[in-house]
């Protein structure tokens, strides 16, 4: 079954066949690059503990300097508790314990001096809902930098402009950077987020599901998006629909029940998976 061009399967549709990622017009890194790449972010024998409960077992991963990895797996596979472990959001939630290392940039993020908040300007999160501030769309673009001490009116104008362009949103808001942002439509408040995110100018985006609530339109602008913000930043994204990591990622890692049990160049793991629970899930025989 051809890979449809701008649909927005979900998760919850037979998955029959093994479908090859369409590359078209995307610029999707070789394997070569992906193996050659700086790591952004490596895990070493990474366990993660909610509690009692072991949520990640042993996870060891490399995530390559600009370019867009995928986690897949089915529901509870730990998917999205290894993404908030890279900006740390986990460390609000009451148990949570992580054990082996994170490395970001070779310093791990786990040790007593690291500034949480800092790692935050660094690593922007995206996710699943869009949840604009009830304010201007300027005011939400502005926020981070402003949280940071951005006084300027001139500094604050062209790091909004920046990042709305950058978030393909700056043509359809414009003429209107002081309305609400919650007037926007679904898919521009998400790229709002986006932009927000990148108003703090961070090295790495984390996106947990960010089309999931969108409609097909808005979802291909946003997976159009993600193509085109990989030349900048290094892009971490959680998502149920395996067409889209298939046409997004260019690396992509499959999670089963807290481990990781495959990952590589999207479209060798697509094609040819070398482990049989990678290649049933993606077959749609589980998930
Ligand atoms: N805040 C939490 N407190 C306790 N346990 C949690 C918490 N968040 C997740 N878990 C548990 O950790 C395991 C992994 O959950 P996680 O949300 O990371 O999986 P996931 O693959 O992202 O799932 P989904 O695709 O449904 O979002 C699950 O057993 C889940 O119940």
């Amino acid at each position: 079954m051809a890979v449809p061009e701008a649909d927005n399967v979900r998760s919850s549709e037979p998955r029959t066949t093994l479908r090859p990622p369409t590359a078209e017009g995307r610029a999707v890194r070789t394997a070569e690059e992906l193996r050659t790449a700086r790591r952004k972010i490596e895990a070493r024998g990474l366990d993660f503990f909610y509690g009692e409960n072991q949520a990640l077992h042993n996870i060891n991963l490399a995530i390559p300097e600009r370019c867009v990895t995928a986690f897949i797996g089915p529901s509870g596979c730990g998917k999205s508790t290894f993404l908030r472990c890279i900006n740390r959001m986990n460390d609000m939630i009451e148990g949570a314990r992580l054990s082996g290392e994170l490395v970001f940039e070779g310093v791990d993020l786990y040790a007593p001096r690291i500034d949480v908040v800092q790692l935050r300007k660094r690593v922007g999160m995206v996710f699943q809902k869009s949840n604009p501030f009830p304010k201007s769309i300027f005011d939400n673009v502005a926020y981070g930098p402003r949280v940071s001490g951005e006084r300027n009116k001139a500094t604050l104008r062209t790091i909004v402009e920046r990042s709305l362009r950058h978030a393909a949103l700056w043509d359809e808001v414009k003429d209107r950077l002081k309305d609400s942002a919650l007037a926007l439509s679904g898919g521009q408040q998400q790229r709002l987020c986006i932009a927000r995110a990148l108003a703090t100018d961070p090295e790495v985006l984390l996106m947990d599901e960010p089309a999931s609530a969108l409609d097909p339109a808005s979802t291909s602008r946003i997976e159009d998006l993600i193509d085109e913000l990989k030349q900048s930043y290094t892009i971490v994204i959680v998502t149920h629909n395996m067409q889209q990591a298939a046409r997004v990622s260019d690396q992509t890692a499959f999670f089963y029940q807290g481990r990781l049990i495959e990952v590589g160049p999207t479209n060798a793991l697509f094609t040819n998976p070398t482990n049989k629970q990678t290649e049933d899930y993606i077959t749609g025989r589980f998930g």
